[in-house]
């Protein structure tokens, strides 16, 4: 088995990465897609902490809550000890072939406590400015995207110690070829 992890702030391109790789054969887990998963499992307990006005029916309503815990770090701190406990076992649940290549992508990979489990990790990285429209393309207004961005400021730390840097200012393609170099350097075949 081989662990990738791809890291790097909201927007950054992880996800068009772990995709491409997906794509090419490699085993996803995507931390977004499974946190997004752990709000349904742990709706009881988010429910009586934050109360019904992020619930939409009898769902948690993930725009109202991204909008409650985004503009506040003690109630983000909040969220994150429900959530990041079930993301990390369903993170882990999910690489058991020893024969395949996963790659996890998620911005808190090591907050969540996954990145000791990577063989290598690798840092993507994009200018604020640039991030900041390309979220803005994905609908977030550019008010959120930087309450966002504030929040995971103290991921720039883990930068120097990611075992490469990829750059994404450039076009996707671009991207990926930097990508496949880098995985190709490491003896990483897809
Ligand atoms: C707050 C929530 C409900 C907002 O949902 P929504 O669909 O509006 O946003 P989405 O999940 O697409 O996240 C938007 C961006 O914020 C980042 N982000 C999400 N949670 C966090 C967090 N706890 N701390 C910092 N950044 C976060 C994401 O990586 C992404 O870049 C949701 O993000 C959530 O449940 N977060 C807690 C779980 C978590 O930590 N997920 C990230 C795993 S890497
Ligand atoms: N060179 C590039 N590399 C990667 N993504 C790019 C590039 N150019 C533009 N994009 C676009 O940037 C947007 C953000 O990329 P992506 O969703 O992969 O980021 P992310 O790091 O996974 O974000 P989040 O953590 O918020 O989910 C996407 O719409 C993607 O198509």
């Amino acid at each position: 088995m081989i662990v990738l992890g791809i890291v790097g702030k909201a927007g950054s391109g992880k996800s068009t990465i772990a995709s491409a790789l997906e794509k090419s054969g490699a085993i996803r887990v995507s931390l977004d897609e499974i946190g997004h998963q752990a709000l349904d499992s742990m709706k009881e307990e988010i429910r009586r902490e934050f109360g019904e006005c992020i619930m939409t029916g009898d769902s948690v309503d993930r725009k109202k809550l991204g909008d409650v815990v985004f503009n506040s770090p003690k109630l983000l701190e909040r969220l994150n000890r429900i959530v990041h406990p079930v993301i990390r076992s369903v993170a882990l649940a999910k690489m058991i072939d020893d024969t395949k290549l996963y790659v996890i992508d998620g911005a808190l990979l090591h907050q969540i406590g996954l990145s000791e489990f990577c063989d290598k990790i690798l840092w993507i990285e994009c200018s604020p400015e640039e991030t900041v429209r390309r979220l803005a393309l994905r609908g977030m207004t550019e008010y959120k995207a930087r309450l966002i961005l504030q929040s995971q400021q103290h991921l720039d730390s883990l930068r120097d110690s990611a075992d490469a840097i990829v750059d994404t200012s450039g076009d996707a393609a671009a991207t990926l070829r930097k990508v496949e170099e880098v995985l190709f350097e490491w003896g990483i075949m897809l």
